[in-house]
């Protein structure tokens, strides 16, 4: 590519030449045949904009609120994992360019990069998303943690009971760097279990087969004594070890029991859901598939937004991701109903690229055109994009009848 990146997509094509391509393949990838993997960015151009004229759009403000914090603009960086495959400084890098940007950064449970290294790296408003493991104890340390070390939210994702079949990971067998572990549950366990302090976590890998002997994880096929990683997805294998399948809706009041902090679920695509959500007293939605690396044929996210939306009745904020890699993306998003979005991808692709300066340079860029494409819209606040300013699919089909 000649000279600077001057879209997303154009990221996404340094962070390929970035990467090996066991890590491109799994940030990229999708489930199984990834029909919901394109359709989440293919929605998006079925959505048309209704520009408005004539306005003055001399002065644009595209800042909003979000649970309390002012930030510049709707956007948020999503929670992904392990950022340290995708560059040296892994989430300290990812949250100094959403400081450096002025929007809030959404930390992974599984991060390379610990709260602590996170919270004293920059003053982004950042939120912890977290999973809940078996072991209850360790997610009730981690959101602590957290708490104390000032993030503002917690986000708990509530898709993944299980991984979803990403099978370009299975076919590489992805495994991770043994230069990188999971900084957070190393910190962890040595805090809380003194039975294994003196394990050295020398290599991921050494870690997954001592943790084993905790029974935190099953990297073993019993039958065959042969790890998991000889067959496939080392990061599947983590998950099906450590994640707690029997999460259900009666364990948000657990949660809200170890704290104080607002509490957003992530992974809400249906309005049954999204009713008992806000039964079960959460602080906001986050409208998600994973970025369709759960379960394939789900819908498009951008497809269920307003279901949610019409459910929620604005008693808390409903938030958006998946395929966000354009400005009018983001415009189209707010206009059915969304307070701000988060951004999985995109931000990686900067941090591969080009490490800080890259999550800058494309939050930054997401901004402008977002910025553009409210005032080619007629729009000068975030409040005044309304459902009329754009068209979906099925009205356009409509209007055709
Ligand atoms: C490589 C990768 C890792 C992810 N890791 C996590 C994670 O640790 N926790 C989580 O809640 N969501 C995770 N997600 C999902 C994102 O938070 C978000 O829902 C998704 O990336 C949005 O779609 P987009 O990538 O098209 O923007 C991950 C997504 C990707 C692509
Ligand atoms: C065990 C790590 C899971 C990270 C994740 O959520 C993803 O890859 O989508």
């Amino acid at each position: 590519m000649a000279g600077e990146p001057v879209n997303v997509n154009e990221f996404q094509e340094l962070a390929r030449q970035a990467l090996p391509k066991m890590y491109y393949d799994y940030y990229t990838g999708g489930a199984e045949d990834q029909h919901t993997l394109k359709e989440n960015v293919e929605s998006f151009r079925r959505i048309i904009i209704r520009p408005r004229i004539l306005v003055d759009v001399s002065k644009i403000d595209m800042s909003t609120t979000i649970l309390g914090h002012k930030t510049s603009a709707p956007i948020m960086i999503a929670p992904t994992a392990m950022h340290k495959l995708a560059h040296h400084e892994g989430e300290v890098a990812t949250a100094r360019g959403a400081a450096a940007c002025d929007v809030i950064m959404g930390l992974s449970y599984m991060s390379t990069c610990t709260v602590e290294e996170v919270a004293s790296s920059c003053n982004a408003v950042r939120f912890f998303q977290i999973y809940v493991y078996k072991r209850r104890d360790i997610t009730a340390l981690m959101v602590h943690r957290a708490e104390k070390n000032g993030f503002g939210a917690i986000i708990l994702t509530a898709d993944t009971p299980r991984l979803g079949r990403r099978e370009a990971d299975i076919k590489n067998k992805v495994d991770v760097d043994s230069r990188i572990s999971f900084n957070n549950c190393d910190a962890r366990i040595h805090a809380i279990t003194p039975k294994i302090k003196f394990l050295e976590y020398q290599t991921l890998r050494s870690c997954f087969s001592q943790v084993m002997q905790t029974e935190m994880f099953m990297l073993t096929d019993r039958s065959t004594n042969k790890t998991l990683q000889d067959k496939g997805s080392n990061i599947e294998a983590l998950a099906a070890g450590t994640f707690d399948a029997s999460l259900c809706w009666k364990d948000i009041e657990w949660l809200k029991s170890i704290t104080k902090l607002p509490i957003l679920i992530k992974g809400i695509l249906t309005s049954e859901d999204a009713i008992k959500a806000i039964e079960a007293g959460v602080a906001g939605i986050i409208v998600s598939n994973h970025g369709a690396r759960q379960l394939d044929y789900a819908p498009a996210t951008i497809s269920v937004l307003e279901e949610v939306v019409h459910a929620v009745q604005g008693k808390v904020p409903v938030f958006y991701d998946g395929g966000v890699r354009r400005g009018t993306d983001i415009f189209k998003a707010l206009a059915l109903g969304a307070k701000a979005v988060l951004i999985g991808r995109a931000v990686i692709y900067g941090l591969a690229a080009k490490g800080e300066l890259g999550v800058k340079q494309v939050i930054q860029m997401l901004k402008d055109e977002f910025e553009l494409t409210m005032a080619l819209s007629g729009c000068c606040s975030v409040d005044d994009i309304t459902r009329s300013h754009v068209k979906t699919e099925k009205e356009r089909f409509i209007c055709r009848m």
